[in-house]
């Protein structure tokens, strides 16, 4: 979805809902009795105080200094959209903070300093460094920033950089490296055109001088034109790479037969003639934020023969230093680095460059709704969203913080890093970024049964914006279109079929006829066909066993048996499926966790845990997770023979005996499916050895709801669902309550079971 699509209004609802802001500040030890807090605060805390007093090390091992990076700003730069202030640049601020934890597992505390004096500047920062592992600057304007940082990295002695130099310089080096190698042209002989000449610029040509580029190739603009030695306005970063005063004087002449454009200034500012006037393959790099200096499409459409990058997430190609800062910190606090050096910052620019070489994991593919991605024009530089660059970036930054003797903590165990390293993305929060992925690859048309709802109608925009299907609203048209108008949600691209509407009369006809041949032996008699199809469920049900839909998102509603009924009478189940069965996924700590039959069967039988255990690993399988299943009870191993326990003790041994290489035992506690220590020592023959459950199997109904319920209203854990199991085509039906996310991950879900679905 392009930036010009992100209504302003979507984008200050999501910074104002709920807490405002994006971050919040989490304890990670037990706080829950009187003894933990005396551990937590007083008197407790005195004692790692004191060690720390004694040894000022330590503070790596009692705090949280370690994994935490200060960024901060003074709002004088901010994107490209310049001196805006402090306060105002804390969203981008804010934002830095969630990309250094979800990418790198980075705590971040955000600093916004009212100050644009460097000497203060500096004072301020030097002054907090106790706090912090490392420290990013950001979006601070040139000339001050780069005073400001190599003051600070004489005085400090914690990793510092200023992402906007650094960071911007290490991306688009890697992007520039396997772009000249494309088109085949050498660095010391490509003429470039930089537009921008001040922090990232700037920082980006010392870089590429370093890589082999020659300065007399430089012409460099800034707002004031031609950067050369005649101008008496340039500060003293600038001076060294002004060049002779030359007849190019503006932009477009300084265009004509260039290799590379380099944009670090503002938007817009790139005609389609310049384009069109470079040497044969181009590059251009047009990197400013949020707008670049020209659109990509508007580049690509001038000429076949260009590479093409902005830094927007948007396009092929997003040169943004989002690639590297996560992981550059990630790498250099890990060794305790006490500086981010020349050695570091290259080692991650060939890292990166180096991974855009190799064949791209099915999961990037997925990530980015690409069929193929591999290395060439349209793809020079990793994703963001690659879970190998935690590995390799950070692995090569560390390594050269140790080959380069600024780490005070070398890493001893390689293969034990990269597994930590693996370990902190964790699978829990790629999930649903798989399933919605999955789903824009492919998306369906889902049928809402009941669209005479706010929730359910922006869920429907959101669908549209997101591209994951084609929505068909069923309701009255006069009111979807009342709701949409007061609540200003564009419908456009949405199909609406009102029911009582003359147009569709034939459909209701046709609809009445099918159901009355399907239930005529189940007592349905003609006029009572024709009466039920008029119930949007029927409808929708009968859409999607007509073809004319994929899947069905039928109403909000509480009472869930009815709701499947008409799924259930029109739809049926899957071939040799006796029982459906409900889902939930829940998002927790400790990775996806899935719970099964939550909605259906008040009482399973020995055989209907079997058939659900089989239904919902099948669809564990299908979020690309390999099922870990526990068949829960209040019993270990046979430690009691009540109803339950011999229940789930029995199908599991049907279950193992069926399917000798699933990961299945039971029956067992629910806390001996996570406690991996605990099981082992006291059941060391059971078959999940070290692995912690992730699929629960409950002996009951009221198990299995109450404890989804408990989890996500009490450890407020987010879920999806219920999904509904052993269907032959997708229908799921809204829990009463439903949020608008929750109603957009089940139409995810919906499609990426219709694309599946073998019609
Ligand atoms: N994709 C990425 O990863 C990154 C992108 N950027 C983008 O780069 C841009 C600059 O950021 P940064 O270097 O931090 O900011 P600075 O304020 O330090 O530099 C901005 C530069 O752009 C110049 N400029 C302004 N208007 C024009 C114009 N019309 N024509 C030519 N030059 C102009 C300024 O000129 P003067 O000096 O005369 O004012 C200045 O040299 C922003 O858009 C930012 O979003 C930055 C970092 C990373
Ligand atoms: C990406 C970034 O840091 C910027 O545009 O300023
Ligand atoms: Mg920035």
């Amino acid at each position: 979805m392009s930036v010009s699509n992100i209504l302003k209004q979507d984008a200050l609802e999501y910074h104002s809902s709920g807490k405002p802001g994006k971050i919040e500040v989490k304890p990670t030890k037990s706080t829950a009795t009187q003894r933990d807090l005396s551990l937590a605060y007083s008197p407790g805390v005195a004692e790692p105080c004191l060690e720390i007093a004694e040894n000022v090390e330590k503070v790596y091992d009692y705090t949280a200094k370690g994994n935490l990076v200060g960024v901060i700003s003074n709002g004088t730069a901010v994107l490209g959209l310049g001196n805006i202030g402090a306060e105002a640049s804390k969203p981008v601020m804010e934002g830095k903070g969630v990309l250094f934890k979800i990418f790198a597992d980075i705590d971040v505390f955000d600093l916004e300093l009212n100050c644009t004096d460097p000497d203060s500047f500096v004072e301020t920062v030097v002054r907090l460094e106790p706090t912090f592992g490392g420290i990013n600057l950001e979006d601070i304007k040139s000339p001050e920033c780069f005073e400001i940082e190599e003051k600070l990295k004489q005085r400090l002695k914690i990793p510092i950089m200023h992402d906007d130099q650094h960071g911007t310089a290490i991306i688009s080096s890697a992007a520039l490296i396997n772009a000249l190698e494309l088109v085949k042209k050498d660095i010391t002989k490509v003429k470039f055109v930089i537009s921008g000449a001040g922090a990232a610029a700037i920082s980006c040509i010392k870089l590429y001088l370093q890589l082999g580029a020659k300065i007399e190739n430089f012409t460099i603009f800034d707002k004031d034109g031609l950067v050369s030695e005649a101008r008496t306005d340039l500060n003293p970063y600038l001076k060294p790479l002004a060049c002779v005063a030359t007849k190019k004087s503006t932009l477009a002449e300084a265009m004509v037969g260039a290799d590379v454009f380099l944009g670090l200034s503002v938007g817009n500012i790139l005609s389609k003639e310049m384009i069109a006037s470079m040497a044969a393959h181009p590059i251009v790099f047009a990197m400013a934020n949020p707008t670049p200096e020209i659109a990509y499409d508007v580049a690509v459409s001038v000429r076949e023969d260009i590479i093409m990058a902005t830094g927007r997430s948007d396009y092929p190609n997003q040169v943004n230093n989002v690639l590297g800062f996560p992981f550059i910190f990630r790498g250099a606090l890990d060794v305790r680095a006490r500086e981010i050096n020349e050695a570091m910052k290259l080692a991650a620019a060939k890292a990166l460059a180096e991974l855009a070489k190799k064949p791209v994991p099915d999961i990037v593919n997925l990530a980015y709704n690409e069929k193929n991605l591999s290395f060439g024009p349209e793809y020079i530089i990793p994703k963001p969203m690659d879970p190998r660059l935690i590995t390799t970036v950070s692995m090569a930054v560390a390594k050269a913080a140790m080959d380069s003797g600024v780490a005070a903590a070398p890493i001893k165990n390689w293969e034990a890093y990269e597994l930590q390293l693996a370990k902190r993305l964790g699978l829990d929060n790629q999930v649903m970024k798989f399933i919605m992925k999955r789903a824009k690859s492919n998306p369906k048309r889902i049928v809402f049964a009941d669209a005479e709802n706010l929730k359910v109608l922006k869920a429907v925009r959101e669908v549209m914006d997101e591209g994951i299907a084609k929505p068909i609203l069923l309701g009255r048209r006069a009111n979807i279109e009342a709701i949409a108008d007061e609540h200003h949600i564009d419908l456009t691209g949405a199909q609406i079929m009102d029911l009582r509407a003359p147009e569709n009369a034939d459909l209701l006809k046709k609809f009445g006829e099918l159901y009355y041949e399907k239930r005529k032996r189940r007592g349905t008699t003609r006029w009572e066909a024709d009466k039920e199809v008029r119930k949007s469920n029927y409808f929708a049900s009968m859409m999607l066993e007509t073809k004319m839909a994929d899947g069905v998102i039928s109403g909000l509603t509480k009472n869930y048996p009815d709701a499947i009924r008409p799924a259930l009478q029109i739809i049926g189940k899957k071939p040799g499926v006796k029982k459906v069965a409900g889902m939930y996924l829940l998002l927790s700590d400790k990775g996806p966790l899935f719970f099964s039959d939550t909605t259906i069967n008040f009482d399973p039988s020995v055989e209907d845990i079997v058939e659900i255990t089989e239904l919902t690993a099948k669809s564990v399988e299908q979020f690309n997770i390999k099922p870990r299943i526990a068949l829960l009870s209040y019993s270990n191993f046979g430690s009691a023979d009540g109803e339950d326990s011999v229940k789930m003790r029995e199908a599991t041994r049907i279950l193992q005996e069926k399917f000798p290489n699933w990961l299945i035992e039971g029956e067992m506690q629910a806390h001996l499916a996570f406690d991996k220590e605990l099981r082992q020592q006291n059941y060391p023959f059971a078959q999940l050895g070290n692995e912690t459950a992730n699929t629960l199997i409950f002996p009951n109904l009221s198990a299995a709801n109450i404890a989804y319920n408990l989890l996500k209203e009490a450890a407020n854990i987010e879920y999806i669902g219920p999904i509904l199991l052993g269907l032959k085509k997708p229908v799921h039906v809204l829990q009463l309550g439903a949020s608008v996310r929750e109603i957009v991950n089940m139409v995810a879900i919906a499609v990426v079971e219709a694309g599946e679905t073998v019609s």
